[in-house]
């Protein structure tokens, strides 16, 4: 394999994208900040570190990690903690970004060290978990066994999130819960800054009574119901991860799928008593856990809990829980169709852009290529030399000082009225301002398609 010269990524400075915002005052009724035209700073920020944490990548070798394992390569550590490794699942074990070769995806790999496969039929379960298409489940591609890292491992390959963080490093860690208290007191809301609020939990809870309905429906059990292996991966989204990891490591032949599913029940009431409590301890001292509660939390959520921490009883399953945060589930239905309609906005926000670039590259291919066609006078003459003229419409106006006006609205407007075509005549002037011409942009238009046939036209 060739050995290609490793430049290090430049990360993206995100504060320096855009300027701050004019004063809005400052602004007359018809006019509108540049910000307007664009997607929202947060969100396109929050994208172009997902795109770069998926792109993120270093050498095998310097990581000290096989170049290829199984139809994986590119491998980078996902552990937030260094060199350990962790031993969740009772074996080591350490989790990889990496891209497969068959579809260029990138996935993650959750690899348990050292571990010895005695009973294939345990990987039949894999193929249960794969079926399970869940907006709140991280999908399992496949589960293999590889000696790629020198020793025999087990490797499940999950759908890749990129940035996201756990239920635990977001609550229940030093960071997390100063992260959390700042949030809080921002948006000073009245409550207490320390805890998480309530429609937060119950979207949460929403999302995981979600998931496991899905999974105690497929006849299986979570059995990772674990702030530790709750990712968050957007906007208030959790998904459960680690899908089938236990079902193949304690693979015993025997069913005990009932039992694991009053355990998933009696896990979540733990989870939720934990983040309306914001410590992991909250379940060693039930009776002040539930004080706490009933202090600052509604009845409902109280009573949930109570229902999960129940007794295990063949009466006590998922869709219990579900009729009982019914209405709770229309209110995160609801603010899901909300947050679908604004991202569709900005969508279409962009879509416009999308649809300028693709003109501005079109015009890009065209004006000054002097030579196309053995031709020197190919831009200079006939339609090119008019678009030539209308780049520097566009682009390279200058007020009565002779100074370069930017102004990107007057670019924004006179490239839609472009790729819309219509009727609407302006003036074009020569540099010398010797000469000027009368145009429509539906002129215009037709010309920048005719000379961008002619180089897509293969003549040479
Ligand atoms: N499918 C995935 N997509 C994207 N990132 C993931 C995925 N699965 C795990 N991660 C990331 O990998 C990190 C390490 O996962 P791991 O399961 O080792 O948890 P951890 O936070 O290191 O906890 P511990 O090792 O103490 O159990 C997680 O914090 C998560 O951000």
């Amino acid at each position: 394999m060739n050995q290609q010269a490793v430049y290090p990524r430049q990360p993206l400075q995100h504060h320096l994208y855009s300027a701050p915002l004019p004063h809005v005052s400052n602004l007359a009724p018809h006019q509108r900040t540049i910000q307007s035209f664009f997607i929202p700073d947060n969100l396109r920020e929050q994208l172009t570190q997902r795109n770069e944490a998926q792109l993120m990548t270093t050498p095998a070798r310097d990581l000290g990690l096989p170049m290829e394992v199984h139809v994986y390569h590119s491998l980078y550590p996902l552990d937030t903690h260094g060199e350990k490794s962790s031993s969740f699942y009772g074996h080591p074990s350490s989790v990889y970004k990496a891209t497969c070769s068959v579809d260029g995806r990138t996935y993650a790999l959750v690899r348990i060290e050292g571990f010895r496969l005695v009973n294939e039929l345990a990987m039949q379960v894999v193929e249960a978990w794969r079926r399970i298409r869940h907006c709140n489940i991280v999908s399992i591609r496949e589960a293999f066994t590889t000696r790629a890292f020198g020793d025999s491992s087990l490797v499940f390959a999950y759908d890749y999130h990129p940035c996201s963080t756990t239920l635990y490093s977001t609550y229940f860690t030093a960071q997390g819960q100063a992260a959390l208290y700042n949030s809080q007191l921002q948006q000073s809301n009245g409550g207490n800054p320390r805890l998480i609020p309530e429609t937060t939990i119950w979207s949460y809870v929403t999302q995981l009574a979600s998931a496991l309905k899905a999974v105690h429906g497929s006849g299986l059990a979570a059995r990772v119901i674990d702030p530790k292996k709750i990712l968050i991966t957007g906007k208030n989204r959790i998904r459960l991860s680690g899908a089938s990891i236990l079902d193949v490591l304690q693979y015993d032949g025997v069913l005990n799928v009932a039992r694991q599913q009053q355990e998933d029940l009696l896990s979540f009431g733990k989870l939720v008593i934990a983040l309306a409590c914001n410590s992991l301890q909250s379940f060693t001292d039930i009776a002040q856990s539930f004080e706490h509660i009933a202090r600052f939390y509604s009845p409902d959520l109280k009573n949930l809990i109570l229902y999960l921490l129940s007794k295990p009883l063949p009466t006590k399953n998922i869709d219990e829980v579900i009729v009982t945060i019914g209405p709770r589930i229309l209110h995160e239905i609801n603010c899901s169709q909300f947050y679908n309609d604004e991202l569709e906005s900005e969508l279409s926000r962009e879509l416009e852009n999308g649809r300028l670039v693709r003109l501005m590259a079109k015009m890009g291919f065209i004006n000054e290529r002097p030579e196309f066609d053995m031709d020197p006078g190919w831009s200079e003459t006939g339609d090119r030399y008019l678009i030539k003229l209308f780049r520097d419409y566009v682009f390279h106006q200058v007020d009565e000082n002779g100074r370069p006006v930017i102004d990107m609205v007057h670019v924004l407007t006179c490239l839609n009225k472009l790729d819309a075509g219509v009727e609407e005549k302006i003036m074009l002037m020569s540099r010398d301002e010797q000469s000027c011409l009368i145009v429509s942009y539906k002129e215009i238009k037709n010309c920048i398609a005719s000379a961008f046939n002619d180089l897509t036209s293969g003549r040479k």
